[in-house]
């Protein structure tokens, strides 16, 4: 994913790697919020990205400041998953 984006957002820097990918620092290049995308093989045999997009987006009903928004998802090159939420 080095120096790679997306058309909406700008990958500005690696946050950190869990158990199943990375997570950048990205910004949107609509407004210039900085965000956090984590970004997932679309080779792993059971998607845990999916599933927390699943799970903000059951969240994003309740209005609170002290949960994660997801703010988009989607695929690269039909190589990796991502999802973009609050850095
Ligand atoms: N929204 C975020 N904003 C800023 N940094 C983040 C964010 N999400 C994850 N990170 C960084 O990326 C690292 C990896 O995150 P990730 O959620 O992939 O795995 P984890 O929370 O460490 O645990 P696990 O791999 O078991 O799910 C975190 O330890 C943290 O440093």
């Amino acid at each position: 994913m080095r120096k790679r984006h997306t058309k909406r957002f700008q990958i500005t820097g690696e946050l950190g790697q869990g158990s199943f990918g990375a997570v950048y620092a990205v910004t949107r290049r609509s407004d210039k919020q900085h965000l956090a995308m984590k970004v997932e093989s679309v080779n792993v045999k059971k998607s845990m990205l999916a599933h927390e997009a699943e799970v903000l987006l059951s969240l994003s009903v309740v209005k609170s400041a002290h949960f994660v928004i997801l703010y988009d998802k989607g695929s690269v090159e039909n190589r990796f998953l991502f999802l973009v939420q609050t850095l």
